[in-house]
């Protein structure tokens, strides 16, 4: 639910109440992402987010003392809530930034989860910054958050950004306050070649500039990068790295995680690590969908791939993830002509099948309510159903591996194609034929053996 400051005046909670204060507040992750702690924990609690201009912001503070159990403050106000509270956590104090506020015996008391939420996002990679070589692209709020822990856990730490006084004032800041600390600034052009661990705290690459980056190449020793950017979730940045030497983390986690520590310091939540997974995949699902009507136009993720690729698997779950309603084309033809598909091919043939395929492709696709539709193995190699699936949809290649298929196609006997006397040279066959189509006809493609894997990638390459 999002409030304009005069609805928060006369809001009143039903229940124990949360809230977002942020000036403007366009779209934010916040308040679906508490429902799903909340909903974790078994907490009976709401979450809004109310925009509140920066001369409202004492007024607003002061009712929601009243009204609500705790709040999460977003910009402007990180800073300026400073001198409203009446206690402050001593890093929250050293970075001149709150996110998240308790009201505990009628105070109110500031402190800044983005530092927990950075911190275990590093820590869910295995990720130790003592003694590494760290460079930070930005120098504004969440660099601040990203250069305070670094130096803390005794990384040297170089802030790099296109305005060097900026570098040079963040600096200045952190020094300040943790005396010793080894930070520096540098241009560009002088990164120094041995960086480990590579930050981005700058908007570039954030949808919808996602061809910027704020580096052209990774120095050679990089073994991480971080971008808390996670509107694409996979940046410009992010891909220069090769897979093979350097992991890459968005910054999706950190958020989820900055929450639940917020969530933690109002009610004492405790979450196990499974739990964060999977609100992670949720999120990372609604982001797939948004981004598949902001980016690409289109309402429905449409899945193509060889027999055995994983498509039926892989659309059941990423449906539940998106939230969009479920089809697989061969289970719906199934239903509406009440036969199965061994049975169409056996009594009708494979031009018979294949128009049902167009029929039903097209009722699909012409709905007004987008989903995620499993193709069969076939349906694409028609040009006119490639036509219609892109119309409204997105085409996403699961392109599994050769061997996968072969062990998924291992126990199946309702695909009437591959019933020849040997079955393998008819696979083989056949995805030979075929693989060069499905790679013409993608938007996306995903490539994993492993299913688990093939279901965020999926997501993931929207
Ligand atoms: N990457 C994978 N790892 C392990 N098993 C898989 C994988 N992908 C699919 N499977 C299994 O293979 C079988 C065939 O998958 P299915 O989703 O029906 O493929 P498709 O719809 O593309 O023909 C199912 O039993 C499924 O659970
Ligand atoms: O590749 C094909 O031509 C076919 C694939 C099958 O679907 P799956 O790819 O889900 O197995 C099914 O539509 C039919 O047996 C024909
Ligand atoms: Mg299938």
């Amino acid at each position: 639910m999002l409030l304009s400051f005069e609805e928060f005046q006369t809001f009143e909670s039903q229940r124990e109440t949360y809230a977002l204060f942020g000036y403007p507040l366009g779209h934010t992750m916040s308040p679906d992402l508490h429902a799903a702690l909340f909903a974790a924990t078994g907490r009976d609690a709401d979450y809004i987010a109310v925009t509140v201009p920066p001369e409202k912001l004492s007024d607003a503070l002061a009712l929601a003392r009243q009204k609500l159990a705790g709040i999460n403050l977003t910009i402007p106000h990180k800073k300026a809530v400073i001198p409203l509270l009446d206690e402050v956590d001593p890093s929250a104090a050293d970075l001149h930034s709150v996110n998240t506020v308790a009201f505990r015996d009628c105070k109110a008391i500031g402190f800044n989860t983005d530092i927990l939420g950075f911190a275990e996002s590093l820590e869910k990679d295995g990720i130790s910054l003592r003694g590494k070589k760290v460079l930070l692209l930005g120098y504004g709020g969440a660099a601040a958050v990203m250069a305070y822990h670094c130096l803390r856990e005794g990384a040297s730490l170089y802030i790099s950004g296109r305005n060097l006084e900026k570098a040079d004032a963040l600096r200045d800041q952190l020094v300040e306050v943790l005396p010793g600390a080894k930070c520096f600034t540098c241009t560009r052009r002088r990164i120094p070649r041995d960086i480990q661990i590579v930050l981005n705290a700058t908007p570039l690459g954030m949808f919808p500039h996602e061809d910027k980056s704020p580096l052209y190449f990774l120095p050679h020793k990089v073994s991480y990068v971080f971008d808390a950017i996670y509107n694409p979730p996979v940046t410009a940045l992010m891909k220069l790295a090769n897979p093979k030497r350097t992991k890459t983390r968005d910054g999706l986690f950190m958020l989820v995680m900055q929450a639940a520590r917020a969530q933690t310091i109002w009610y004492d939540a405790q979450f196990a690590d499974a739990a964060c997974d999977s609100i992670l995949r949720r999120m990372y699902g609604q982001m797939a969908r948004k981004r598949l009507h902001d980016k690409y136009h289109k309402r429905s993720i449409a899945l193509c791939g060889f027999m055995g690729s994983g498509k039926t698997t892989v659309g059941r779950k990423v449906a539940r993830l998106t939230g969009l309603p479920f089809i697989d084309l061969d289970r719906y033809i199934e239903a509406q002509e009440g036969m199965t598909i061994p049975e169409i091919f056996a009594q009708h043939g494979e031009p018979y099948f294949r128009d049902l395929e167009t029929k039903y492709v097209t009722e699909i696709s012409e709905r007004e309510e987008g989903c995620v539709l499993s193709l069969g193995g076939g349906t694409v190699l028609r040009p006119e159903n490639v036509e219609i699936i892109k119309r409204t949809g997105l085409l996403i290649l699961l392109d599994t591996p050769f061997f996968r298929i072969v062990k998924n196609l291992s126990h199946s006997t309702n695909r009437p194609l591959l019933e020849k006397e040997d079955k393998l040279a008819e696979t083989r066959r056949l995805y030979q034929m075929r693989k060069p189509i499905y790679d013409q006809v993608a938007d996306c493609r995903v490539r994993s053996p492993r299913l688990g894997e093939v279901v965020e990638r999926t997501l993931k390459s929207i």
